[in-house]
């Protein structure tokens, strides 16, 4: 497949000796020494906010760089970098967005689109990574956009790949996929470096692995991968060093009674889009009070529409949603839509488009929405205290503009508004969670989860939309699975990853 595509010529070696990077009086990076060489994925991995991006973007020269030495052998031209938020102009289709920079032209400097399309047919075919050429860039799944992401930086020439988060928006298929490109990229002689957080996925995949926390680079090596190597051995030392501590306990769901109530009853839910596609198709199901229940599927098929619909946001959605005995459906007024959010808490799985204003402070977002809520600055501060502190918002500072703090702890700005809001109101019935620990590390993760679990324990009915199986594993009584707008499978935790994969991809021996 991908193999022979970068020719004879080898992947630079990226060094990093001693690296600091710091924005105004924020070390993002302390100290960090690295050896980034072609030939195997390398994974970086560290808690939120540790500098693993910022190391990346150290590497391509995207950071302030205050001592230490970078050195690349072979060309500082060749290397390309994936964003964990995607570089892509929207309103163009995929092609022009492959060549965006690097056009080919014809005389008079006229884009040759012809040629383009050649050279990126010609990519596609020897990466084995596809997308539609000529589909809006807006209308892609979040995997194609991964995809036209990496095809863009190979097509400018890169010989090494530095990615950041790539499978955070990706389904476990997609992930897989993702994997296997990349390792016979490096096996084609490419330098592959990975910022996740997904420790199966350093497991099956990484050959290298390097752990940063707070700032330095404090784990650097080899994995082997033959049976000597005992995965879980692996996996607790990597967790150790990632906290700098003994990993936290897993959640598991509390126990549910038969006699439980219904909290939420969807019937025959149906949402159709601007070009007729019905992308919620007559979706029936309950959760009951206490009730953890877990929603699996492939990124695209309705998820976001559904957590959009129970809160409210979709006007044009028909059929019935029940939610404590009162029938709701799009929130006529401002008043039923401040009833409905002291009702239920949410989390949309975009945090950027649905959750945040990136440009305010970090204070300001934690208590948005709340406006003429809450008695006043001073109880509006210890609100915000409370919160930074509860779910680790770090740095904790509240004047912090929140688009300057790392992904994950912007996700946990999301998640804390949500969740502590829940809890402390009367009027508490249910909490949808769109991706609740998208980017998020371990130790986070499992704060949010002791979250979630509680909320269960209060009563409250849980729906977790989620991309990731053990996640949704851990934490739900049952799990369905959405494919194409409809409930294709109603499965106990226990199923098999291939099992669900199965239904996911919208097999019907499930
Ligand atoms: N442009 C910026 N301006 C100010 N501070 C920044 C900027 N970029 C990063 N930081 C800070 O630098 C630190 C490291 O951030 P970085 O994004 O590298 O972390 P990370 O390990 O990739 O985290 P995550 O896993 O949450 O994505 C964080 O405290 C972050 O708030």
């Amino acid at each position: 497949m991908a193999r022979g595509i970068l020719g004879a010529m080898r992947g630079p070696v990226i060094e990093l000796e001693n690296v600091a990077v710091r924005y105004g009086d924020c070390w993002a990076v302390r100290s960090a020494t690295v050896k980034l060489e072609p030939g195997v994925i390398h994974a970086i991995l560290g808690e939120n906010g540790a500098g693993k991006s910022t190391l990346l973007k150290a590497a391509v020269g995207l950071a302030p760089r205050v001592s230490g030495d970078v050195r690349i052998e072979g060309s500082a031209a060749a290397i390309g970098m994936v964003h964990q938020h995607f570089m892509l102009v929207s309103a163009f289709t995929a092609l022009e967005n492959l060549v965006l920079g690097h056009e080919p032209t014809r005389s008079f400097g006229r884009l040759d689109l012809a040629r383009a399309r050649l050279e990126a047919s010609a990519l596609m075919e020897k990466t084995g990574l596809r997308v539609d050429l000529d589909a809006c860039t807006s209308d892609l799944a979040v995997g194609e956009r991964q995809r036209l992401e990496i095809l863009r930086v190979l097509y400018r020439g890169a010989r090494a790949i530095l990615l950041d988060e790539p499978t955070a928006v990706l389904s476990p298929l997609e992930a897989e996929e993702l994997y296997t490109t990349l390792g016979a990229l490096a096996e084609g002689g490419a330098t592959i470096a990975v910022v996740t957080h997904r420790m199966d996925e350093v497991l099956r995949f990484a050959g290298h692995v390097t752990i940063m926390r707070r700032g330095r680079t404090v784990l650097t090596r080899p994995i082997l991968v033959d049976e000597r190597e005992d995965p879980q051995r692996l996996e607790d030392e990597l967790t150790r060093a990632i906290m700098g501590g003994e990993p936290p306990p897993e959640a598991s769901p509390p126990a549910l009674s038969d006699e439980a109530e219904v909290a939420l009853s969807l019937e025959d839910l149906v949402l159709v889009d601007a070009a007729g596609k019905r992308v919620l198709d007559g979706l029936s199901f309950t959760v009951k009070k206490g009730e953890i229940v877990g929603v699996a599927g492939i990124e695209g098929n309705g998820q976001r529409e559904l957590v959009r619909a129970i809160a409210g946001l979709e006007p044009g959605a028909a059929g019935s949603i029940v939610l404590g005995g009162a029938r709701l459906l799009a929130a006529r007024s401002a008043e039923e839509l401040r009833a409905r959010r002291r009702a239920i808490a949410v989390v949309h799985e975009d945090r950027h488009a649905d959750g945040l204003m990136l440009d305010a402070s970090t204070g300001d977002n934690l208590v948005l929405g709340e406006l003429g809520e809450i008695d006043g600055p001073v109880a509006e501060a210890a609100l915000v205290t409370r919160r930074i502190e509860r779910f680790g918002v770090s740095p904790p500072d509240p004047a912090r503009r929140v688009g300057d703090l790392s992904g994950g702890n912007q996700q946990k700005v999301v998640v804390a508004r949500a969740l502590d809001r829940i809890e402390a109101s009367p009027e508490r019935a249910l909490v949808v969670l769109g991706q609740p620990t998208r980017g998020v590390d371990v130790g986070a993760a499992s704060t949010i989860h002791g979250h979630v679990v509680k909320a269960a324990g209060m009563g409250l009915g849980v729906l977790v939309v989620s991309a990731d199986l053990h996640e949704l594993r851990r934490l739900s009584h049952r799990i369905l699975v959405l494919h194409r707008g409809r409930i294709v499978a109603d499965l106990p935790p226990q199923t098999s990853d291939d099992v669900i994969g199965r239904a996911m991809l919208g097999m019907e021996d499930t």
